[in-house]
């Protein structure tokens, strides 16, 4: 009979789950991690990779257009179907057996199906078979099991059978027409990819687009998907939707003017998948978010449940959730081995960078690459600051990069201790030079040594001096 006793038990074995286990394993615990559906989780098949194998042939394209030479060498169109054929194998052709194969050497059990938490410390894993098998954990069990597309509300949407973005990125053909209702990252990249690869796209901007990050990524993305013909409509917002028997999707806006397109795009944020994971056993509210403390504590429920990742809707990425996963891993072993535990800020099972220096980088045309806080957060969290922007363009790095070269850059400084607590860069390949600007966030190096880290001539990564002159000395 097998023993289905472990130290720790992760459910989700997204790249968060997957981190935790690993980290567990390696600090001499044994991990057994539930997964339903397939190992490496949504953005394995479904988000991060796929949809970036579907923009990159385009950037490169563009790219590639924007400088003599290169530009006559360039005689065609994108290949729809070769991007889509990359993109099938990024997305490892939506099959998981690499990533079983490293769960194997990485010595992490896997149990496939439903996890469902029943009491403290025991989850229940209903498989496709119906059979139901009981795992109990000594030390910890780890809630790892991210979100999906949240679908507002709207009249008719949900029969209408609109694609989130798991259609979007596996998408086997590129519609002639597709609306995408929001703006957000995924609504910006997917306007971005699927003009590129064809569409006629009309993107609903209600709040306008990328709003969370500076107003100037925003416009510059809202030109450039004008450009490329897309129809950028901010302020619009659909209240109803219907598909008709012919396929077609017709989209009625409030003041009732009907758009007509394939295909539905909804990319409005994410929902929890905590709706069937026996939250209810352990007085917790399925489908809520799960609030976690700074050591990633399900704080309402008990010393032995964590919560990592998408899932405790800290930061929603990739990246951000493998640093909790490992501040969190290294942590559940310090305390089975009676070891201390140091969660105060920047503390080794800290994850203080949530908070203050996350970076990310959204692959519209142009990049967008910020770190921190921008203005607007940093105001309104009572800082006292001071905003240095500088052309991107006009730096001879990005002049040699490509002609006519258009950016922006912007960098929010902590007058009261001389250190930056944002950067927003906006820009044809921006994305590189994001990690200088993490390092000055999260490490809070001092202006005045920021003078000593000289940026190697002619790179774009002169930015930094501008910048700095700018500000001044
Ligand atoms: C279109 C799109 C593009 C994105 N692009 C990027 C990007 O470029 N960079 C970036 O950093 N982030 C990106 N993200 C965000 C990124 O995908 C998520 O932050 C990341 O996947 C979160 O990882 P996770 O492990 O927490 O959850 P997931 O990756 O969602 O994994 C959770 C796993 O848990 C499983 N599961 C759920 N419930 C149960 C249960 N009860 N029992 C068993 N298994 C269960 C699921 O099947 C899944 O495999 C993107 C998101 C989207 C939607
Ligand atoms: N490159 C990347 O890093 C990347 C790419 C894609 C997704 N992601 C992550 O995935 C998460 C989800 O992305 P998302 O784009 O779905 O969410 P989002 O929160 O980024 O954007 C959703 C947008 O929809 C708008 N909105 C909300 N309700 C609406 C409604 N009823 N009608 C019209 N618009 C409405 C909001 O104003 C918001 O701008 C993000 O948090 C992001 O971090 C990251």
């Amino acid at each position: 009979m097998s023993d289905n006793t472990y130290d720790v038990i992760v459910i989700g074995a997204g790249p968060v789950g997957e981190n935790v286990a690993d980290r567990v394993v390696q600090g001499g615990l044994t991990a057994a991690i539930v997964e339903r559906e397939l190992v490496g989780g949504e953005c394995s098949y479904w988000a991060c990779m796929p949809t970036k194998a579907l923009l990159r042939s385009a950037s490169a394209l563009r790219a590639a257009r924007q400088l003599p030479g290169a530009r006559e060498a360039v005689t065609g169109d994108l290949d729809a179907a070769a991007v889509l054929g990359r993109r099938d194998s990024f997305a490892s052709n939506w099959r998981d057996d690499g990533q079983v194969s490293w769960l194997e050497s990485a010595g992490i059990a896997l149990h496939r199906g439903q996890g469902r938490i029943s009491s403290a410390r025991v989850v229940d894993v209903t498989g496709a078979d119906g059979v139901t098998t009981r795992l109990t954990a000594r030390h910890a069990v780890v809630v790892a099991t991210g979100t999906g597309a949240l679908i507002p509300d709207i009249d008719g949407l949900r029969e209408s059978a609109p694609w989130t973005s798991r259609e979007a990125a596996s998408a086997k053909s590129v519609p002639g027409r597709l609306v995408v209702i929001g703006a957000g990252v995924v609504g910006a990249e997917m306007a971005t990819a699927f003009a590129a690869l064809g569409s006629t796209v009309t993107v609903l901007a209600r709040d306008g687009v990328l709003p969370q990050a500076e107003p100037f990524a925003g416009e510059l993305v809202t030109e450039s998907l004008r450009d490329a013909g897309v129809t950028v409509r901010t302020g619009a917002e659909a209240v109803s939707v219907k598909r008709d028997d012919a396929g077609a999707v017709h989209v009625t806006l409030a003041g009732g003017e009907v758009i007509e397109a394939d295909e539905v795009l909804v990319a409005i944020g994410r929902t929890p998948h905590t709706r069937d994971l026996g939250l209810e056993n352990i007085g917790l509210t399925p489908g809520d978010w799960l609030t976690v403390d700074d050591a990633l504590r399900v704080t309402a429920a008990g010393d032995w449940l964590y919560a990592a990742g998408d899932v405790n809707r800290r930061v929603l990425l990739t990246h951000q959730g493998k640093y909790q996963a490992r501040a969190l891993g290294d942590a559940i072993v310090a305390r089975a081995k009676g070891e201390p535990v140091d969660t105060g800020a920047w503390g080794r099972h800290a994850v203080t960078a949530d908070e203050r220096a996350v970076p990310q980088v959204v692959f519209t045309d142009p990049e967008i690459a910020s770190v921190g806080l921008t203005a607007a957060a940093a105001g309104a969290a009572g800082l006292n600051i001071r905003v240095v922007d500088y052309d991107l363009g006009s730096v001879a790095g990005s002049s040699l990069h490509a002609d006519g070269y258009r950016g922006r850059a912007r960098m929010v400084v902590d007058e009261d201790r001389r250190v930056i607590v944002g950067v927003t860069l906006a820009g044809p390949d921006v994305a590189e030079l994001l990690h200088a600007a993490t390092i000055a966030v999260a490490g809070e190096v001092p202006l005045d040594r920021l003078w000593h880290a000289v940026p190697a001539f002619p790179t774009m990564s002169e930015i930094w001096l501008r910048l700095l002159e700018t500000y001044g000395r």
